[in-house]
């Protein structure tokens, strides 16, 4: 029987990107393709859900949105037996993704992470299309061509760029120089900036 690695379930508000507000339930799954050195999150550690456990607890929310993240939920091979019980149960369904797998079509909104500490790992493509794509600003030279290398081969609604915590330090002022920079010369389709607001709202 299929069993699914699951971190946390939680409900909360979408803290970061266009739908920041946004009440939800997140799904998190365990395990990552990536090991970014200031990862938030403990992807390692988790519970076993059989299918319907995870229906029964999903349900007993209040929510009909639902944020899948991890760790990297396109690496879950089982995902599809998730989404589609979860669509015909009438669930508005995000997921959060570094965009090195490709997202299932049954998924509404796709926020995509792509990570610049891994950036040769993106020299292909798996997911063109987004809902949103947003970035974690580093200082780095070669940090705004690796964006706008993205904004090239990655084709979404809205970019961001969004502050790292280091330490519990957010780069706020790296980040919005790297806005101005980007943003250089351009009036419409500006890179936009997105907050972890949950941090600041002391909410999961
Ligand atoms: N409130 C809240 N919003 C989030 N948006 C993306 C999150 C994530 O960890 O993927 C996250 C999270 O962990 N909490
Ligand atoms: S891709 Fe996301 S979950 Fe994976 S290591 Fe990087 S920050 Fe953590
Ligand atoms: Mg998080």
């Amino acid at each position: 029987m299929t069993e699914f690695r699951i971190v946390e379930i939680f409900e909360s508000l979408q803290g970061e990107g266009y739908n920041t507000g946004m009440p939800a339930i997140f799904i998190r799954f365990a395990g990552c393709n990536l090991n970014c050195v200031w990862c938030d999150t403990n992807f390692r550690q988790y519970t076993r859900f059989t299918l319907e456990q995870l229906l029964t607890k999903v349900k007993q929310y209040t929510s009909k949105n639902i944020i899948i993240t991890g760790g990297e939920p396109t690496m879950v091979k089982a995902l599809p037996e998730l989404l589609l019980p979860l669509k015909q149960a009438g669930y508005y369904i995000a997921i959060e993704s570094n965009g090195l797998g490709k997202v299932d079509p049954l998924i509404d909104y796709i926020a995509l992470s792509p990570k610049f500490c891994y950036q040769a790992r993106y020299q292909k493509i798996a997911q063109p299309t987004a809902s949103e794509v947003r970035i974690v600003a580093e200082n780095h030279a070669d940090f705004l061509p690796f964006c706008q290398y993205i904004e090239q081969n990655i084709q979404a609604k809205r970019y961001y760029l969004s502050p790292c915590e280091k330490k519990g330090e957010f780069n706020m002022f790296e980040t919005i120089e790297l806005l101005g920079k980007i943003n250089q010369n351009r009036n419409n389709n500006k890179w936009l900036l997105s907050i972890q607001t949950h941090k600041f709202a002391n909410i999961e």
